[in-house]
């Protein structure tokens, strides 16, 4: 046994996407810039992004619409603390400095969105090997709410540093075909968001981000308690799962219906095809599709957290029975992710349990 006492064992603890917030991560997009291209980034960008990326990676993000981004999040944090829920914000970092192995150099990203690079399983914090070279030291902002939740009593486990050569970046993806994957199986490598958690069960995705290899790590890192199932999805441009499907509560699904593939797993949970998003052709999109729209946060098995402008997905979720809090978010959008990626739920009541089908 850890030889912790019942308090601090709650201090990190988080086994589901929906189980009631207490306290939460959210990220900051103060002091970010675009990322220093890489070849393997391009399955997954937006067409656009390839020559914005090669132009200006390691420069700031646009001033104007990053500032409004970050009024977003300190509004989305607001609208939680009103709410009860303990919000905490990562260190300032500097992200335009460059940093290097004896292999390569690249300059970072930002701390927007905490979910790509940590995930909470059960009383544990899990640091990924993110692979791509930009993000490479996103957590360090991340360090010191680590170290803190450490000392108070939370787990702590880093996966094994990545090398990143180019070896990595030498994976079998087709672009005509758009068939295969970015990265090779050489080493270990993982984002976070790749994962999503379900009680003693998680589900993962191999994208252009995450390995087998990776997968493998994560899987026996964990231990016999918690089980972690691949699942096959349509998305030849697949990094992290949370805009793919997303669990409201247990037995409710919300799925994208371009992406998601009829899976055993959920055999008997109600499955809703979230509506087309909202979003117009025109908005900066520099990292992800629309699809953002469902990516959503759950507060309780009843209350998410959506996009203030996405009315279609709006009304289904209201329709589906839940409460929803509407939150301005679109210029969040445009840098990575939404309300799921832009957080670390630290803290959710619940112990886990069995909730997909055929796994018990
Ligand atoms: N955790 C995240 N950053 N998730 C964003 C996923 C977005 C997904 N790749 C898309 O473009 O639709």
């Amino acid at each position: 046994m850890s030889g912790r006492s019942e308090e601090e064992f709650y201090v990190v603890n988080s086994y589901t996407e929906w189980d009631p917030l207490e306290e939460v991560v959210v990220g900051s997009l103060a002091g970010g810039v675009f990322p220093t291209w890489q070849e393997s980034m391009g399955p997954t960008l937006p067409h656009d992004s390839v020559r914005i990326f090669k132009e200006r990676g390691g420069t700031p993000l646009p001033a104007e619409h990053a500032a409004a981004a970050e009024e977003e999040l300190d509004g989305f944090a607001a609208v939680l603390r009103e709410r009860g829920i303990t919000v905490v914000r990562p260190e300032p970092a500097d992200h335009a400095r460059t940093f290097g192995t004896p292999q390569w150099q690249s300059a970072g990203n930002s701390s927007g969105m905490p979910r790509d690079l940590l995930i909470v399983v059960g009383d544990t914090i899990v640091e990924t090997p993110m692979s791509w070279r930009c993000r490479k030291h996103e957590v360090d902002a991340f360090r010191g709410l680590i170290k803190s939740y450490f000392r108070r009593g939370g787990g702590w486990l880093a996966a094994p540093q990545p090398e990143l050569k180019d070896t990595l970046f030498d994976g079998d993806f087709d672009a005509a075909t758009e068939t295969g994957w970015a990265v090779s199986d050489f080493e270990p490598v993982f984002d976070a968001a790749d994962f999503m958690r379900f009680g003693d069960d998680l589900i993962v995705q191999r994208s252009h981000v995450t390995n087998e290899f990776g997968i493998e790590w994560m899987r026996r890192a964990l231990g016999s308690r918690f089980r972690v199932h691949e699942v096959p999805v349509n998305d030849p441009h697949a990094m992290h799962i949370d805009a793919t499907m997303v669990p409201l509560a247990p037995g409710k699904l919300l799925v994208n219906p371009d992406r998601y593939i009829p899976n055993p797993l959920f055999r008997d949970w109600e499955i809703l095809e979230a509506p087309k998003p909202a979003l117009g052709p025109d908005w900066p999109m520099y990292f992800c599709s629309p699809w953002l729209s469902m990516n959503v946060l759950s507060l309780d098995e009843k209350t998410i957290v959506v996009e203030r402008q996405e009315q279609p997905l709006l009304d289904a979720l209201t329709d589906w029975g839940f409460t929803c809090v509407p939150v301005d978010f679109r210029h969040v959008y445009s840098f990575g992710g939404s309300f799921h990626c832009a957080t670390l739920d630290v803290r959710r009541r619940g112990r886990g349990g069995t909730y997909l089908n055929g796994t018990a």
